[in-house]
């Protein structure tokens, strides 16, 4: 993850070389301005002056187009960057989704890809610039002082490793678990947030509106603590660095006035003395770069939890061998002794279990209540790893890439999911190319089409996860686009199951017309009872 995160050298070299110039410009401006105004009360020719006069304008000038193009550069790069980890996240999310991340809260999860995701840019802009910038200017600082007057230099140095060990220290002490538990924090907030507004309905009913926002109250707390903690150890910090700095103009002028005198005079004294003010403004950033990393680094442990990099067992993974194609024309589907267990699972979930489904077959798989219908299903979608033999064609799936298996068995799931969007785009995802006039075929194929009309046809809304369609109609329309999307095999989780008993039978009756229409096989999980006519064979599982 952070190597993701930390740009590239070609991209990263720029933000360095300028934040360099602006911080060396700094020191630069405050040295010759001292050196100008002690030299000046001498009252020399302006002759003298007039070189120093040029410095103090070109670094004032220097130190504000400097620190300007830095911050473009070192910009541009983490933002070049954070598409390239965006993708890179999402690619490894990809192969774990949808079963291997049912043990992550939703808002915590949006949390890890979104916030944490961002928060990997300050890895190059809050920690390795910082570090690299402030470690150069302050190593040319010595070096100037040294050059001027070893002593002050020492002084100089000492002082440095102590503002950088202290700050750092300090810094760590006040706000190193906040700085960690940051990122964490968030994500409970988020994810408690999205839970009490998913539940608003639930908890109003239940009259425990109080106890949810109770609930958030105590997470907001938690991360607004955490974020008071991380302020109070960045001025505990500030202030500590400031205190050595006031310390080592002190001592500079201790072992720098005894020392005046041959080529060591005033304007140079003034000018060791008051380096390090500007100095230590620059090494002020090391104690931040510290915690900074802090709050990186737990955010990468967080999304490497959701991306592992090994896909956690009972997920299938496509292998070398998973090149081959399913077999063209009418596709069979061959359970034998097939066995699931979910990830992180002690016992199977599915008990062996075997059948075969032909082309054109309508298959109805019964079974108590967690015998494993659900599991079964995303086993035939590849959702799932299983035990036992699961061909398609003929050709163990193993064989064939997972995606390709998906493009033949098709899922309309227990509770489909509906775009919060209008029925032409939550339709259209499923094969894009469709005209309205095939989106309006399908929709009266599935027995919406007077719906759709009355509704003012495919621009009417469905709401946020369906809020304003019925359950049957939900199941309708995701059976439309499973349509859509052609696929030979069509497996149906329980279409009923958020459907009134007198209305299932006629749904049913609907759903396997429909999905069987065009020589498609259809696996049907359903508890409701499925007149012996409209199937080929029935299947009990447990
Ligand atoms: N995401 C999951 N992670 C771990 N275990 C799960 C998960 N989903 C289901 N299970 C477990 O797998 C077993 C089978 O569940 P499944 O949902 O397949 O049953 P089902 O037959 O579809 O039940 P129902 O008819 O009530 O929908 C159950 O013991 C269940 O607790």
């Amino acid at each position: 993850m952070l190597r993701l995160a930390q740009p590239s050298l070609r991209r990263f070299l720029p933000g360095v070389l300028f934040g360099l110039l602006s911080a060396l410009c700094a020191v630069g401006l405050l040295a010759t301005a001292a050196w100008l105004i002690t030299r000046a009360a001498e009252m020399p020719p302006i002759l003298y002056l007039s070189a120093a006069m040029v410095g103090v304008r070109a670094f004032a000038l220097g130190r504000a187009a400097f620190r300007y193009v830095e911050r473009l550069t070192s910009h541009d790069a983490a933002f070049a960057t954070l598409p390239e980890l965006r993708v890179g996240v999402y690619e490894r999310l990809v192969p774990v989704a949808p079963d291997g991340l049912g043990g992550t809260r939703r808002g915590d999860l949006l949390t890890r890809l979104v916030s944490d995701v961002d928060e990997q840019q300050n890895l190059p802009l809050r920690v390795v610039q910082p570090l690299v910038v402030s470690a150069a200017a302050a190593v040319a600082s010595v070096v100037v002082v040294w050059v001027l007057l070893p002593a002050a230099g020492l002084v100089l140095l000492v002082a440095l490793v102590a503002a950088f060990v202290l700050g750092t220290v300090v810094n760590a002490v006040v706000s190193g678990r906040a700085e960690r538990e940051s990122a964490g924090l968030r994500g409970d907030y988020q994810a408690a947030l999205a839970d009490h507004l998913g539940a608003l309905d639930l908890l109003t009913a239940y009259g425990a509106l109080g106890a949810g926002r109770e609930a958030l109250a105590r997470a907001d707390a938690a991360l607004t603590s955490a974020g008071l903690r991380r302020s109070a150890g960045a001025g505990a910090a500030a202030a500590l660095v400031t205190l050595v700095s006031g310390a080592a103009t002190l001592g500079i002028l201790l072992v720098g006035v005894p020392a005046l005198g041959g080529g060591f005079d005033g304007p140079a004294l003034a000018l060791v003395a008051l380096v390090p003010m500007a100095v230590f403004e620059v090494v002020a950033m090391v104690p931040l770069a510290a915690g900074a990393w802090r709050q990186v680094a737990a955010s990468a442990d967080r999304i490497a939890t959701v991306v592992p990099d090994e896909v956690p067992a009972g997920i299938p993974v496509d292998g070398p061998e998973a090149a081959e194609a399913v077999p063209a024309g009418p596709v069979r589907l061959a359970l034998k002794g097939v066995t699931a267990r979910w990830p992180g699972a002690t016992v199977d979930a599915l008990s062996p279990v075997s059948f075969e489904v032909g082309p054109g077959d309508r298959v109805l798989v019964r079974g108590d209540s967690g015998a494993g219908k659900t599991t079964l299903a995303h086993v035939l979608v590849r959702f799932l790893d299983h035990g036992g033999e699961y061909t398609l064609g003929g050709v163990p799936v193993e064989r064939i890439p997972a995606d390709a298996v998906r493009r033949v068995v098709g899922l309309c799931e227990q509770r489909p999911y509906l775009f919060d969007d209008d029925i032409r785009q939550n339709l259209l995802f499923a094969r894009d190319t469709a005209t309205d006039a095939e989106l309006e075929a399908v929709l009266d194929r599935v027995g919406l089409g007077d719906w759709m009309r009355a509704r003012g046809g495919l621009t009417a809304r469905v709401g946020d996860r369906g809020a304003l369609v019925s359950g049957g109609q939900a199941q309708r329309i995701a059976l439309a686009r499973a349509l859509l999307a052609g696929f030979p095999v069509l497996v149906l989780d329980e279409p009923t199951a958020n459907v009134d008993p007198d209305r299932a039978d006629a749904l049913l009756r609907d759903l396997l017309a429909a999905a069987g229409d065009d020589g498609r096989s259809v696996v049907l999980i359903s508890h409701t009872p499925v007149p012996d006519e409209l199937l080929t064979r029935t299947v009990r599982l447990g």
